[in-house]
């Protein structure tokens, strides 16, 4: 019988109508203990558990009844019965009784036809709308739909999939070839039982396997298997069903070199050699210098012995079994080293020269560095014949600069100017977990650029392996830089590769790197002043549908931003189309613009501003403002003093 839940409505309801609980049922419930009972007030999260029950039943009155097949319960009922003490005395003693007696599959069928028959109202709530969710899915999913799946997968993954399938069939064919080359192993016994039984005479056979140190032996003594003897009669000791018999009166032996075929009269038996296409009975470990006592031993009572090598079949086996055991712990760890050292991870084939083209219009307010690389351009391309005066393409320009002045930008500016393949690279990409490998990638990164010459590698953040040597115990980022200042050595004078950096951090640079000859360019990309501003704002509205004229809200966006660099900016204009977009507005006002400044001055959150940070942003605007707010916070604060003493109040 299957457990069974009862839910009983003996609750407030019951109570206050006076209409009895069913103490009679749930007294004949206790005397079974497969069956749990609870009670619930009405409605309650007894009665909302039943639901999750598949086997339910719920017991309550007739008002209930009516409440839940009036469907006011907003839950379709699913999964228990509903039985209750009508006017008419009819009681559900009669439901349980048929679930103790091990109706229960019946009763099932009937709390489905009482549930409405919905089978869906089997599962749980809480599955309902996956299930309802995942038939929809299954509903719209077409057969060739998934074919085109399979197919794009396939494609994408070919190499994969290849590797994989051939993996799957290796391993199919060695357990096929184990599968079929298995045989049933002999008895490992200990090398005194040989021993003994040689001196007893009972040994009919002996091989000693050429190359190892193991013995086979067989016996006229028939040790029936365990699982042979248990098989033949269960439920009996296998030590009592061993039956001995003598080789020479009760075993027939048909062919007794070649093919030993020990008929055994009472079970009928085969044995056959493994050498010889026999199985052993016993198998023992040779014990060193003790071949000669064996050898006498073995001669004095007559015994048959031989030697042979192993089976070619055998060694496939155990080389085989050996290498797969061998493998298993091994494969994640070279899957580990072919992802840390494989060539295609390698920064160098990975990069490409950039197809979205970047211009020099297109970088603003570093007019400076913009005229400093535009010269490396020119002599890229030929426009200026720098080798008639017997001068050399600069090795290395080092841009320097707070973070978004638009380092990054610039360089991909020259790349777009010069035409020329284009190799970027984050410095932090060489950091690497196995010493050397940094180095490895950068001799790669050198090469690839060296092949495509004239090409520009540009090495992002390069204080993250620049840095000062011997500052640490990194022993990796040391090589790595080392390999970085050997290859920029390394260039023929006709070499036309530019390396380019960028860094936010230049007093944390290796000496080494800043000299002439490396990065002998230093340019410095600072933050753009307020005519800076207008034209990084001109070139970030440039795609932007303006309410306003666009020279008017750069003129005022760029008196409200002082210090603001060109990624703040860039992000300013963002933040407003956005805002506009979220109004459902087709052009961006000024309010936009406004607003999408103070969210980038003060923090989206911060709409009640601070006294600090009104001070600030005063203080930038009017430069003779912060004294003046100092010494009023020093009152507020009360911490310093105007001369740096400390109060005491
Ligand atoms: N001078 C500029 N002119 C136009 N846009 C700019 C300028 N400076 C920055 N930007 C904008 O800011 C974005 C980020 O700039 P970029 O990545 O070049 O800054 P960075 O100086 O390299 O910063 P970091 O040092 O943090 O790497 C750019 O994609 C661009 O949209």
């Amino acid at each position: 019988m299957t457990s069974f839940s009862v839910v009983c409505n003996n609750g407030i309801l019951a109570k206050q109508r006076n209409l009895g609980i069913y103490s009679g049922e749930l007294k004949s419930l206790r005397r079974y203990s497969d069956i749990r009972y609870t009670s619930f007030c009405f409605p309650s999260v007894g009665f909302y558990n039943c639901y999750t029950k598949p086997q339910c039943l719920l017991v309550c009155n007739n008002r209930v009844n009516r409440f839940l097949s009036s469907g006011k319960i907003g839950v379709p009922l699913l999964g228990f019965s509903v039985c209750y003490k009508s006017q008419h005395g009819l009681s559900c003693r009669s439901e349980i009784r048929s679930v103790i007696r091990g109706n229960s599959e019946d009763h099932e069928n009937q709390l489905g036809k009482r549930g409405n028959g919905n089978l869906r109202r089997r599962f749980p709530l809480r599955l309902r709308p996956r299930l309802r969710l995942l038939s929809m899915r299954l509903r719209r999913v077409s057969l060739r739909s998934v074919l085109n799946d399979i197919r794009m997968f396939l494609r994408k993954n070919i190499r994969r999939v290849t590797l994989s399938t051939l993996i799957s069939v290796a391993l199919g064919f060695c357990y096929l070839f184990l599968k079929l080359t298995a045989m049933p192993s002999p008895k490992i016994v200990p090398y005194s039982d040989l021993i003994t039984s040689l001196q007893s005479s009972s040994v009919t056979k002996v091989l000693l396997e050429e190359g190892s140190r193991r013995i086979y032996y067989n016996t006229n003594l028939k040790v029936l298997d365990t699982q042979l003897a248990e098989e033949k009669s269960p439920g009996n000791d296998p030590v009592e069903n061993v039956v001995v018999t003598n080789s020479v009166e009760n075993v027939v032996v048909t062919n007794s070199v070649e093919n030993v075929v020990v008929t055994n009269p009472v079970e009928n038996i085969l044995v056959k050699d493994p050498v010889e296409n026999v199985a052993w009975q016993f198998s023992t470990r040779k014990i060193d210098h003790d071949e000669k006592f064996l050898l006498s031993l073995m001669r004095e009572k007559g015994i048959t012995y031989s030697s042979a090598p192993q089976s070619p079949l055998m060694s496939m086996r155990s080389i085989l079994i050996t290498v797969i055991s061998l493998w298993i712990p091994l494969t994640p760890l070279m899957w580990l080293l072919y992802r840390q050292l494989s060539a295609a991870n390698s920064p160098a084939k990975r990069r490409r020269p950039n197809k979205q083209m970047v211009g020099f219009d297109d970088v603003e307010g570093v007019d400076a560095a913009k005229v400093e690389l535009m010269e490396i351009v020119s002599c890229l391309q030929g426009a200026i014949n720098y080798q008639k005066l017997g001068a050399k393409l600069p090795r290395g320009v080092l841009l320097v600069g707070p973070p978004g002045t638009g380092k990054t930008l610039l360089a991909r500016a020259v790349a777009g100017e010069a035409g020329v393949p284009f190799f970027t690279v984050s410095a932090s990409e060489f950091v690497e977990l196995f010493v050397g490998r940094g180095a490895a990638r950068i001799r790669d990164l050198f090469s690839a650029a060296r092949k495509c010459s004239p090409a520009i590698i540009f090495i992002d953040e390069l204080d993250a392996v620049g840095g000062k040597r011997g500052r640490s115990f990194n022993d990796e980022r040391d090589q790595t830089l080392n390999q970085l200042l050997t290859e920029m050595d390394g260039f023929e004078s006709d070499t036309k590769v530019v390396v380019i950096a960028a860094t936010n951090r230049p007093e944390a640079l290796d000496p080494a790197l800043c000299r002439p000859g490396r990065f002998s360019r230093k340019v410095l990309v600072g933050e753009p002043d307020e005519e800076g501003r207008r034209k990084i704002l001109a070139v970030h509205l440039r795609g932007v549908p303006l309410e306003e004229d666009t020279n008017l809200i750069c003129d005022l966006v760029a008196s409200l931003t002082p210090g603001f660099v060109g990624a703040d900016l860039a992000n300013i204009v963002n933040e407003a189309a956005l805002l506009a977009a979220r109004r459902g507005s087709e052009a961006v006002t000024r309010e936009d613009i406004m607003e999408a400044i103070e969210r980038a001055k003060f923090g989206i959150n911060d709409r009640q501003l601070r006294p600090s940070t009104i001070s600030k942003e005063l203080g930038k605007l009017f430069p003779w403002m912060p004294s003046l707010m100092g010494r009023n916070d020093t009152k507020q604060v009360g911490l310093q003093g105007p001369l740096g003493y400390q109060t005491l109040s």
